[in-house]
């Protein structure tokens, strides 16, 4: 018996009813919306949830004490100084977000063309590390790889001629990788988009005992005009000079992110991650259905200022708006979303018990 909508096809035509009970009522054997009808019945068939468990918070660092300083374009998201992103990891671990992702305001006279304080062991992303860990072992921190909170030019890499140096540049991440897991990082990202970089930091860790620092590597990041209030964030928006299309992905491309994908996990990348998130869903759910690995979205900074701005404008409801947009990211298939709305979707979740 051929089976469509939950009911034999030949028992359709023998279900109606004669003379229906309400005038004009359509003949439909099958209504959608009877699932719907409340909101305990709404919960019985949802099919994806978000939960804390889900979020990692990224966070803003200025050097300093006792300072946070608003960041313009991202209404709501402040740097801190490593005193106050203390608080706010205590604040994650009672919100029960398990991990927090690290970046910098480095200061213009610490930045240079080569980028060298990225590899300072004693830098503000290494110094906040350790206050964090200090004080709470138990949360995860992410730290980011790449060059451009270091360089004078604002690129993620190395320079010469106006290119991009590929395996010079690697040399240095892997450097920078190891200050940041010396202090106590507990997961590398590398956000540079160089190619073998996942190799030669997983070798570099292990060759230095760290083999138990995990790598979620920005496999599949595109070159996004969404990212511009990060750089404000990060101080390296003014002095960018062109853009990282000859590094970041083409938007145009998705059979390219699963190559990109495939490589970093031969390399030894232990999680994976696209990166913007919203605009990108489709390549999220094609990488989580090829390579069943641990998948992360990065909801990125401009995702981030467009539902904060619309909100603050009255144009939308912006709790809703900052749910529903979590939300997409687990039906999408990922395992967990980078997201500054982090604190303020846990504080929700977390209300509604
Ligand atoms: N390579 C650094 C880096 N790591 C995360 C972001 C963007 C995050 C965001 O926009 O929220 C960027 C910016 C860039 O590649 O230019
Ligand atoms: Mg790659």
């Amino acid at each position: 018996m051929a089976i469509k909508y939950g009911r034999p096809i030949e028992l359709r035509e023998v279900s109606r009813r004669e003379g229906a009970a309400v005038p004009h009522a359509l003949d439909l054997t099958v209504r959608p919306r009877r699932n719907r009808k409340a909101e305990w019945a709404r919960r019985m068939v949802r099919e994806n949830v978000l939960t804390t468990d889900d979020l990692i918070w990224p966070l803003f660092l200025i050097d300093g004490h006792n300072k946070r300083e608003q960041v313009a374009s991202m209404p709501g998201v402040e740097r801190l100084s490593v005193d106050q992103a203390v608080r706010e990891a205590e604040r994650a671990l009672k919100l029960t977000i398990p991990c927090l992702a690290l970046f910098p305001y480095t200061e213009p006279s610490l930045r240079d063309e080569e980028g060298s304080e990225a590899t300072n062991p004693n830098n503000l992303v290494c110094q906040a590390v350790r206050a964090i860990k200090k004080e709470f072992p138990d949360i995860g921190i992410l730290c980011d790889v790449a060059l451009d909170p270091f360089t004078s030019h604002g690129h993620d890499g190395l320079i010469s001629d106006g290119r991009i140096l590929n395996d010079e540049t690697v040399a240095v991440l892997v450097r920078q990788a190891l200050v940041q897991a010396e202090a106590g990082c507990d997961i590398i990202a590398p956000s540079d988009m160089m190619d073998g970089r996942v190799a030669a930091i997983r070798e570099g860790l292990d060759q230095s005992g760290l083999s138990d620092v995990q790598i979620m590597a920005y496999a599949a990041k595109y070159a996004s005009a969404f990212y511009g209030p990060f750089r404000d964030a990060i101080g390296s928006a003014k002095t960018l000079t062109g853009d990282k299309r000859t590094y970041q992905m083409d938007s145009a491309n998705t059979d390219e992110a699963l190559r990109e994908v495939e490589l970093d996990i031969a390399e030894g990348a232990d999680m994976v991650m696209v990166k913007p998130g919203m605009p990108y869903l489709d390549v999220v759910r094609r990488v989580k259905d090829t390579f069943a690995m641990p998948t992360f979205a990065y909801q990125v900074s401009g995702e981030y200022a467009m539902i904060a701005a619309a909100a603050n404008n009255g144009w939308l409801d912006g709790e809703r708006a900052m749910m529903e947009s979590l939300l997409a990211f687990k039906r999408a298939g990922a395992d967990g979303v980078l997201s500054y709305f982090a604190p303020k979707a846990a504080e929700k979740l977390r209300a509604q018990g």
